[in-house]
């Protein structure tokens, strides 16, 4: 049972982003030789650029303040030289920097899956789909755009503004200080503009996770919004998530609207002061009239590295923030792991001997615990069933078997050894489990049935099919190769439910864990179904979550879940003649799945 899916966690509150991005610079790495390339070749294509109003003012103040045209073809062909070469390192900049930045993404985006993977559930019982997806989307997207393009170009801003400026001082010291003074308020321009972007940015970014996850729960669960004909409601509460991103972008746009102008207005205003001062200069001879032109194009030159700062600051800013909101999923550990200690466990070996001893479980939202000091004793080959009202905590117990979710006190043993101290990778072979929702992913039903055992044969996968009585696979267009799950056909879900059982089953586990597993079942297939599981239950160990008393047919002993714990324990018969309460439940549930 999974709790309300809008339960997300809070994000953090705004802590250190700069951190957050600067953690990740390890991703860097790899490409740091041809980082530094695309470093060098923009230094070069800069430099390229900044010759050339030194060229043009060697041209005004020599050949043609001199009248003496012989030397110009020099120039001429200097200048060209020049724009090729900036033509040249900019092409092959720019085409390093395509793949290192695509790399890069695609390096971080494969270890954020790697870690959502090893994340147990309880991570997943709690983040919204449409966050995490979020977050592996548009979040490394803004780091890339940062990481592989805003950080050159932002470095190349200030060689530029510092390269330019030092020459304008040395061209004339009070036009140059002017330039240079601009700087200031272009400063505080942009850090005002950082403060109040960061914040927006982020606002933007968590709501573009909201609107994600309304639409993926949309999608997921059509069916039910259909039939329940609530698409009026659904649209409204997307709308109005939608509407709130639509305010946030648009608030996020005017600051940058408001910063961009003056970011534009300021390098204008200095140019007008530099146009009136220099004219004054040129008429007083103290600057020639070569030097004011080069002066005033090595000026405009500036308005790029300018209006890059704006951005490379907005784009750093998104990336902070974005790095912050993926730190927030790269610094949960997973909390079910290997212990050091642990080994693994031989499948063929183990008897399937399974006890609870003393077991307290608590869902971490929750706080208060679902199992109190649970002992149970399962033997080797036993089938137990376990039954309890709704809510009583059955799946709770079963998952705690295969580690879905790691007891809160007390241990679980398989043969003698707590489960913790099993390898997981073994452990999810010894044991195998069929879930009363059963998830089948958009592939083949070949590959499907074969996630817990990728080496078995076409006699195993037969043999699994006919015990879950799911020979309808053979009518399937394509067979065992029919795409099925979201992008292929669709299955009803009594066919699913045979497709996981024959999935469990196909494991050969030494204990199986079947949460349910006939639910979707007509009772005609159901029969038929505990008939061919009756021979596999045999030499395994298994636990049966069930509601109805005809699956309770398959079981050796039944326990009862109440309040916590094992209220009765004994034969269906037994428990029928001693214990009330298991009569009821059973009653009450097969009532209800009559119902
Ligand atoms: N992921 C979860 N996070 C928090 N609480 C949960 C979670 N899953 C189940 N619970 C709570 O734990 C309790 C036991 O749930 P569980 O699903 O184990 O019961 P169950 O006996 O299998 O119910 P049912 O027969 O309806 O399937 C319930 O109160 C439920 O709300």
């Amino acid at each position: 049972m999974i709790p309300d899916s809008t339960d997300k966690p809070e994000p953090p509150a705004r802590r250190h982003a700069l951190s957050s991005l600067w953690r990740l610079r390890s991703y860097l790495r790899p490409y740091r030789y041809r980082m530094l390339a695309m470093l060098l070749l923009a230094g070069a294509s800069t430099a390229a650029s900044l010759l050339v109003p030194r060229m043009i003012q060697s041209v005004i103040d020599g050949p043609i303040a001199g009248g003496d045209l012989t030397g110009l073809w020099l120039f001429g062909l200097a200048v060209g030289v020049l724009g090729i070469a900036e033509g040249v390192t900019i092409w092959l900049r720019r085409y390093i920097q395509a793949r290192v930045a695509l790399s890069l993404e695609a390096d971080m985006r494969t270890d954020l899956y790697a870690h959502m993977q090893r994340l147990h559930a309880g991570f997943h019982d709690r983040w919204q789909t449409g966050q995490l997806l979020a977050r592996a989307t548009s979040d490394l997207g803004s780091m890339r755009r940062f990481l592989a393009w805003g950080l050159i170009f932002g470095l190349m801003s200030i060689v530029t503004y510092v390269a330019v400026v030092v020459q304008l001082l040395f061209m004339h010291l009070w036009l140059g200080l002017v330039v240079a003074a601009s700087a200031v308020p272009l400063f505080i321009v942009a850090r005002n503009f950082a403060r109040n972007f960061i914040k927006a940015s982020r606002n933007v970014q968590d709501q573009q996770g909201e609107v994600a996850a309304i639409a993926e729960q949309a999608a997921q669960g059509i069916r039910v919004i259909k039939a329940f004909g609530r698409s009026p409601h659904m649209q409204a509460k997307f709308d109005a998530e939608a509407g709130t991103l639509r305010d946030l972008s648009i608030g996020k746009l005017n600051i940058s609207a408001r910063s961009w102008s003056l970011f534009t207005v300021i390098p204008n205003a200095t140019l007008a002061v530099v146009l009136v001062g220099g004219a004054a200069a040129v008429a007083s001879e103290t600057l020639t009239l070569g030097a004011l032109v080069a002066f005033v194009t090595l000026q405009l030159m500036l308005i790029w590295p300018i209006e890059a700062l704006g951005w490379i600051i907005a784009n750093g800013n998104e990336a902070m923030t974005a790095a912050d909101r993926v730190k927030d999923v790269f610094d949960t550990e997973p909390a079910i792991t290997d212990r050091p200690s642990a080994v693994p466990v031989d499948r063929a070996k183990s008897k399937g001997l399974v006890r609870f001893e003393k077991v307290t479980f608590t869902y971490e939202e929750t706080g208060t615990p679902v199992l109190k000091d649970v002992d149970l004793e399962v033997r080797p080959g036993e089938t137990l069933a376990i039954a309890g009202a709704t809510g009583s905590g059955k799946t709770t117990l079963v998952s705690l078997i295969p580690r879905l979710y790691d007891v809160s006190s007390g241990r679980i043993t398989i043969d003698g050894v707590d489960i913790r101290d099993i390898t997981l990778a073994s452990l999810r072979t010894v044991v195998s489990t069929a879930f009363e929702d059963p998830t089948l992913f958009s592939m083949s039903v070949r590959e499907n049935l074969t996630l817990g055992r990728s080496d078995a044969t076409d006699a195993d996968i037969e043999e699994a099919l006919s015990v879950a009585q799911a020979d309808f696979v053979h009518e399937l267009p394509f067979g065992l190769d029919t795409r099925v799950g979201e992008q292929g056909l669709s299955l009803s879900g009594g066919q699913r439910q045979r497709l996981a059982l024959a999935r469990a089953v196909l494991v050969r586990p030494a204990v199986l864990v079947l949460d349910d597993p006939l639910s979707a079942l007509d009772v005609h297939t159901e029969e038929l179904v505990e008939r061919a599981l009756a021979s596999v239950l045999t030499g395994t160990t298994a636990l049966l979550v069930v509601h109805r008393p005809s699956t309770v047919a398959l079981a050796d002993r039944v326990a009862l879940l109440a309040d916590g714990g094992i209220a009765a324990i004994g034969t269906h018969s037994e428990l029928l003649e001693s214990t009330p309460a298991y009569a009821a439940v059973l009653s009450a549930e097969s009532e209800e799945v009559n119902a």
